[in-house]
C-alpha cells in the first residue's frame, strides 16, 4: 500500500465522519426538541386524565344527591348507595352524611344513632386536634352516616365551627347544583387512622327536598350534605402506572389560592435516575369543581430512551458504512490508477529504449559499429552550419585502404571485413574527443569529421596513418608496404557562404584522389584558409 493512495480516501474518511457527526447533531437536537415535546404532551394528557376522573366523582355525588333529594336519607339506604359508590368509584375514600340539627333535635339524633354506633355524640376537635364532646351550639353539622372503606373516626364530628362551616352555609344558600371542593384530611381523628392525616379532595353538595328556588325555600328544603372524600393519591398514582410515566418527576400543586399552594403529591422516578431539567414542562388544568392544579414534569435520561427513535444511531451507522464503502473504493479506484500508471510509464522507458535502439541502428554501420553514410551527412551538416555561425575552422578526412581489392581476393571477404572494423576500432581510438566523428563514408572508406581542428599532413594524418601502420595487418599483396596502410585526402575550411558543404567534400575527395596519385600510404590537404594552420 502506498502512502499516496491514502490521501483522498482518507480526506474522504474525514470528510463523510463530519457530515455523518453534523446529521447525528441534527437529528439528535430534534430527537430532544421531540422528547421535550412530548413530556409537554404526556403531562397534558395527565392534566386531562386528572379533570376526567375528578368530572366523574362529581357526576357520582350529582346523581346521589339526586336520588336525596327525592328520597329519605335513613342508615340503610344510605349503607346501600354508599357501598355502591364506593365499588364504582375507586377513588372514593368516604361518603358522609351531614345533616343540619338545630340545638333542640341534638338529644333526638345522638339517641337514633346511638343504637347504630355505640358511644355516638356530636363532637369537636380541641386546641390538640383531639375529638371532644361538643358544647352547646345553635345548630350542627354533625358527621351522621358515613360509608368507608376503612376509617370510621369522624362520626359525630360537628363541621358547623369555623371556616368549614361557613362554607357549607354558603352553598347550603345557594340551592341544588352548587358544591364546593376543597383539600383537606379526612374529618376523623388523625390519631385514630393515619389514612385520615391525608389530603383529600373533599366534595361537599347541599341536598334539598324537591327542588326550591329562593334562599329561604332552600334553607327550608335542606336536608343535609353529601360529602364525598377523593383519594388523591390513588387519583394521581393510578395513571402513572405506565412505564413512561415512571421515568418522569410528577408535582402536583394545588394553586387555587394564590396565597396558598397545597403539594399534593410527588411521582419520583427510581433512585439514581438522572433527573434533565431542561427537558421539563409544566401546565396548569383545572380540575372538576373548578380547582386549579400545576402540573410539573421532568423527565429521567431513561425516559428519553423510551420516546427517542434511535434515528441517530440509525444515521451514525449508515454513514459511517456508506463513508468506509466510498474510502474504499476510492482507494481502490487509486490503487488501480497508480498501477496503470507505473504500467504505462515502464512501456513508455520500454519504448524509449527501442526508440534509442532504433535511432542507434538507423544511424550505425553494421560492420563497423561506426557512424553510417546518413548519420555522417546530418552531422556534417550541423557542424558545418555550426563552424558558419561561430566562425570554426572544420575539416573533414577522407581515408581509403589501399589495394584492399587485392586484400580481399588474397585472404577472403571475410578477412577484408574484419580488416575493415579492425581499421575502424583505430580510427575512433586516433579521433576519441566527443565532437569528433569516424564513419564509414561506404566500401572501403572512412570519414572523419573534426570540428575546431586545421588537420596537417605531418600531425593529424600522421598520427591516423601510425594508428594503421600499429595494426600491423598483413597485406601480402600491398604495392606499397608488408601492412595494411591507408590514405588520406583532408579538406580544411572556415563555413562560409562563398563556399558549399558539397564543394567541402569535393576538395577531401580530390585530396584523397592525390594522395593515390602520389603512391598511397600517404595523406593530402587542401586548406581553403591557407591562413589556418592550428586548432581553433
Ligand atoms: N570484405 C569487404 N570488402 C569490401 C567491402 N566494401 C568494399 N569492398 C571491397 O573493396 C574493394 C575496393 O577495391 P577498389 O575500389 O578497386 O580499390 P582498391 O583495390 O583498394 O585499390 P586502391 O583504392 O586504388 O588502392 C572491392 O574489391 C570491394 O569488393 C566490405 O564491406 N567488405
Amino acid at each position: 500500500m502506498k502512502v499516496k493512495h491514502y490521501w483522498a480516501s482518507i480526506l474522504l474518511l474525514l470528510i463523510g465522519l463530519l457530515i455523518t457527526y453534523a446529521l447525528v447533531q441534527y437529528s439528535t437536537t430534534r430527537a430532544l426538541n421531540r422528547a421535550n415535546q412530548t413530556v409537554a404532551v404526556d403531562i397534558e394528557l395527565y392534566g386531562g386524565y386528572l379533570t376526567a376522573e375528578t368530572q366523574r366523582a362529581l357526576t357520582l355525588l350529582n346523581t346521589l344527591e339526586s336520588f336525596f333529594s327525592v328520597s329519605e336519607v335513613d342508615h340503610h339506604t344510605f349503607e346501600l348507595v354508599g357501598a355502591d359508590a364506593l365499588a364504582n368509584y375507586k377513588h372514593l375514600q368516604s361518603l358522609f352524611w351531614v345533616p343540619k340539627v338545630v340545638a333542640s333535635e341534638r338529644a333526638l339524633y345522638e339517641g337514633v344513632a346511638k343504637k347504630l354506633y355505640p358511644g355516638y355524640e356530636f363532637k369537636t376537635r380541641n386546641d390538640k386536634g383531639v375529638l371532644i364532646t361538643e358544647q352547646l351550639r345553635d345548630y350542627y353539622y354533625p358527621i351522621y352516616y358515613q360509608s368507608s372503606r376503612n376509617n370510621r373516626a369522624g362520626l359525630g364530628l360537628n363541621l358547623a365551627d369555623g371556616l368549614l362551616g361557613r362554607e357549607l352555609d354558603r352553598i347550603r344558600d345557594q340551592g341544588p347544583g352548587t358544591f364546593s371542593v376543597d383539600i383537606k384530611p379526612i374529618f376523623g381523628d388523625p390519631q385514630y387512622d393515619a389514612e385520615d392525616a391525608k389530603n383529600y379532595l373533599m366534595v361537599m353538595m347541599p341536598v334539598y327536598a324537591g327542588a326550591p328556588t329562593t334562599v329561604s325555600a332552600y334553607q327550608e328544603a335542606f336536608r343535609g350534605f353529601l360529602i364525598g372524600a377523593i383519594r388523591i393519591d390513588s387519583l394521581i398514582f393510578d395513571y402513572l402506572n405506565y412505564e413512561r410515566y415512571q421515568q418522569l418527576e410528577i408535582t402536583v400543586s394545588d394553586i387555587t389560592s394564590p396565597e396558598r399552594t397545597v403539594y399534593i403529591a410527588l411521582n419520583e422516578p427510581e433512585k439514581g435516575s438522572r433527573l434533565l431539567e431542561e427537558y421539563g414542562a409544566r401546565i396548569e388544568t383545572v380540575i372538576a369543581g373548578g380547582r386549579r392544579w400545576l402540573i410539573e414534569g421532568v423527565p429521567t435520561a431513561k425516559y428519553l430512551g423510551l420516546v427517542a427513535t434511535g434515528q441517530g444511531k440509525y444515521i451514525a451507522f449508515i454513514g459511517m458504512m456508506i463513508t468506509l464503502a466510498l474510502s474504499f473504493y476510492i482507494y481502490f479506484l487509486r490503487a488501480r490508477a497508480e498501477h496503470v500508471e507505473e504500467e504505462v510509464k515502464a512501456r513508455t522507458r520500454e519504448l524509449s529504449f527501442v526508440n534509442r535502439k532504433l535511432e542507434h541502428l538507423t544511424r550505425t554501420d553494421a560492420l563497423t559499429q561506426l557512424a553510417n553514410r546518413r548519420y555522417f551527412d546530418e552531422y556534417l551538416e550541423k557542424e558545418w552550419f555550426r563552424g558558419r555561425r561561430d566562425k570554426t575552422v572544420l575539416s573533414l578526412i577522407i581515408c581509403d585502404v589501399d589495394y584492399f581489392k587485392k586484400y580481399n581476393d588474397n585472404y577472403g571477404h571475410i578477412a577484408g571485413d574484419k580488416c575493415l572494423q579492425q581499421i575502424a576500432i583505430a580510427l575512433k581510438g586516433a579521433f576519441s574527443r566527443s565532437v569528433d566523428m569516424v564513419a564509414r563514408y561506404g566500401g572501403e572508406e572512412f570519414a572523419v569529421i573534426l570540428p575546431g581542428t586545421v588537420v596537417d599532413e605531418a600531425g593529424v594524418i600522421a598520427r591516423a596513418a601510425k594508428a594503421i601502420a600499429e595494426l600491423q595487418i598483413e597485406h601480402s599483396q600491398s604495392g606499397v608496404s608488408d601492412y595494411v596502410t591507408m590514405s588520406f585526402g583532408a579538406c580544411v575550411v572556415r563555413p562560409s557562404d562563398e563556399v558549399n558543404v558539397v564543394d567541402f567534400i569535393k576538395h577531401a575527395d580530390e585530396a584523397l584522389y592525390q594522395a593515390k596519385s602520389d603512391g598511397r600510404n600517404c595523406g593530402r590537404v587542401i586548406n581553403l584558409n591557407s591562413s589556418d594552420n592550428e586548432t581553433v
